[in-house]
């Protein structure tokens, strides 16, 4: 008889990264940071409750079937929307985009509101069997085969919610050094282009950027970007590229 050997995975023992130690030191002072000094106009948020909230989407819970449900109580809660025509989208260019909203002020990605600039860079997960957060270790979406996970998850959540609320002219950085600077399931390409409402964004605005020294393409002429192109226009988006803008 084939004896079937069943390794009882301890719940602790995931193949990615634990909780970011110090989560919620960081999570409240990275709250206080935003609501008190960058955007003192939220002074009277409640970032106790913020956390509370966001804890509550994943504590005591299995930590690979959080639902886009289980995050409202928290989505609830951060109500500012970023002006219009001063989004910008990106992907597989995040620093280049950060460094240039940092740069430039008037425009804003989804770290630059308080949700974004309060979970990222940051790991969380919990445990059926605890109600605190795991720092062992947290499902990685592809070795635990765990798409559901709780970051995955929020992210998905808080870029649809950045993508609905985008009006007017609406940007996107691109990395022209990819042979595909536009693939169809990343979060940019699968989340938020659809979910930008085309009664309230008229123009999509591709900035093409290209690494320094490396080689330099018209991407925008690529198909790539002609596949955007089409996607945007199939929902009423006027498209401009841009080429290393
Ligand atoms: N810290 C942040 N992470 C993410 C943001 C974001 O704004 N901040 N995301 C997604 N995201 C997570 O980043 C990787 C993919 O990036 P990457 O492959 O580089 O690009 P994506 O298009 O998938 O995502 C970037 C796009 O979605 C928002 C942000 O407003 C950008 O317009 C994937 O795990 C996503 O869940």
């Amino acid at each position: 008889a084939v004896v079937a050997v069943v390794r009882w995975r301890s719940p602790l023992e995931w193949n990615g990264e634990g909780t970011t130690k110090h989560f919620s030191e960081i999570f409240l002072g990275r709250c206080f940071v935003y609501t008190q000094i960058i955007r003192p106009e939220l002074r009277n948020k409640d970032c106790t409750q913020i956390m509370a909230a966001f804890k509550g989407a994943f504590i005591s819970k299995n930590p690979c079937s959080i639902t886009k449900e289980d995050y409202q109580p928290l989505i609830q809660l951060d109500t500012k929307a970023v002006p219009c025509n001063k989004t910008l989208f990106w992907s597989k260019s995040k620093d280049l985009a950060h460094q240039y909203t940092w740069v430039h002020g008037n425009i804003f990605t989804l770290e630059d509101t308080l949700l974004g600039y309060i979970a990222d860079d940051l790991t969380w997960c919990g445990d059926p069997s605890t109600s605190e957060v795991n720092e062992q270790s947290c499902p990685h979406w592809k070795k635990d085969n765990c798409p559901n996970n709780a970051a995955s998850v929020f992210w998905k959540v808080v870029s649809q919610k950045f993508a609905e609320a985008a009006c007017g002219v609406v940007q996107v950085m691109l990395n022209g050094s990819l042979s595909e600077p536009f693939y169809r399931n990343s979060t940019f390409g699968s989340v938020e282009l659809l979910n930008l409402n085309p009664r309230k964004v008229h123009t999509l605005q591709a900035w093409v950027m290209h690494d320094i020294g490396g080689a330099t393409s018209n991407s925008c002429s690529g198909s790539s970007l002609n596949e955007l192109k089409l996607i945007a226009m199939s929902r009423n988006i006027t498209f401009v590229c841009q080429d290393n803008y």
